[in-house]
């Protein structure tokens, strides 16, 4: 039997690139930053529709709010509060056949609970558990604070996705607590779909450009650390625009993220990926197989948003994967 990879065709929506954290190694947040069109949030959800995508990533700089001068710019779109933008959108994306995965940084319960019925999953990634220097301007990336949020997605029944950042000055052991971390929230909530094993990507103009990446040795050593330390319902994504995925499954990791045929990854918008056709090619071996944003795991256990479970009923085969690999449009993630 060949060994399953999953994949999520989604569509990557930067709701804002406002943030109020500055991390060292970020290429996406903008001082002068600015809040999406509903215009263009529509665009790119309706090309995505058009492509096959099966998934909204609404993804956003942290607490924007808090920035001085955001609630102009959100007036600009008609709107008072980024959450009931992000609500509005995600029934935007509902409406297309997309289900809304929300990856905003830090959120307060509160926060949570009003999105959570219009998302399949959420998302926040820990990082590190380390106290490094590219975090020594973000509040945000407490890992006691990521990890409290964390934990309060799993008393709200959320499915989640979170991971660790590898390369931004944590060492081995830093890892293997993150992970363990992570493990033991799991373990009283139960809501861990995945966690991501994600390499930094230096990028230009950043204090942290001329760090060098994590090589693929270091990063297979971590897939494995993470595989033998977190249940085995709990997948290890690793994204396949960011290093050669072969070593990385071949280390235990079983899922290749959010991919989208639509946009680039606005998060590392010069690495492209590669469609899932190449994947196939690059992973000779294995199987690849497209997932919802929610995990088969949790479609079983019914933990629905309220507004997403008509939809993911709708999408999902008897596997709780997508019913059927429909056309993919690769089109170079253009923007
Ligand atoms: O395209 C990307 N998707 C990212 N995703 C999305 C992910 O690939 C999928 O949306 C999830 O697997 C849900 O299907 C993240 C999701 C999170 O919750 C946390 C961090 C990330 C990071 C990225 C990323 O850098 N690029
Ligand atoms: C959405 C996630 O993207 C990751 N992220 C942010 N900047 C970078 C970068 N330069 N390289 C790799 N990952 C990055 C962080 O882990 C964040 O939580
Ligand atoms: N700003 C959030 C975080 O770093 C979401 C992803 S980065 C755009 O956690
Ligand atoms: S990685 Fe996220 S929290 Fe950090 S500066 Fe960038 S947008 Fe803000």
């Amino acid at each position: 039997m060949r060994k399953v990879l999953t994949y999520s065709r989604n569509v990557f929506v930067p709701v804002t690139d406002v943030c109020r954290n500055r991390c060292l190694y970020c290429g996406f947040r903008r001082d002068d930053g600015r809040v999406i069109r509903r215009r263009e949030a529509i665009d790119l959800l309706d090309r995505g529709a058009a492509a096959g995508s099966a998934e909204a990533l609404f993804s956003l700089g942290e607490a924007p709010q808090e920035v001085c001068g955001f609630s102009d710019r959100l007036k600009e779109v008609g709107r008072d509060d980024v959450i009931g933008y992000i609500i509005e959108l995600s029934e935007l994306a509902l409406e297309r056949g997309l289900l809304p995965h929300t990856n905003a940084g830090l959120l307060s319960k509160e926060e949570m609970r009003r999105l959570a019925p219009y998302n399949a999953s959420m998302g926040l990634m820990l990082e590190t558990t380390a106290v490094v220097e590219a975090h020594r301007a973000s509040p945000g990336k407490n890992h006691q604070r990521r990890l409290e949020a964390i934990r309060a997605a799993g008393e709200l029944s959320i499915p989640f996705t979170t991971g660790i950042l590898v390369g931004i000055g944590e060492a081995v052991s830093d890892r293997r607590r993150s992970i363990e971390a992570i493990k033991e929230i799991h373990e009283t909530c139960g809501h861990i779909q995945e966690v991501i094993v994600q390499p930094f990507d230096p990028k230009e103009g950043t204090p942290m450009a001329t760090i060098p990446p994590p090589g693929l040795e270091p990063l297979a050593e971590t897939v494995k650390i993470a595989r033998s330390i977190l249940p085995p319902e709990v997948a290890v994504q690793v994204p396949p625009n960011l290093a050669d995925p072969l070593p990385l499954v071949e280390a235990g990791a079983s899922d290749l993220g959010g991919i989208s045929p639509v946009t680039p990854d606005w998060i590392n918008p010069e690495r492209l990926w590669p469609t899932p056709e190449e994947l196939r090619i690059r992973l000779p071996g294995f199987e690849m197989m497209e997932r919802l944003a929610v995990y088969p795991r949790y479609i079983d256990l019914g933990w629905h948003g309220r507004k997403t479970r008509d939809l993911v009923e709708r999408m999902a085969g008897p596997d709780g994967l997508r019913r059927r690999d429909g056309p993919y449009i690769p089109d170079r993630n253009r923007k």
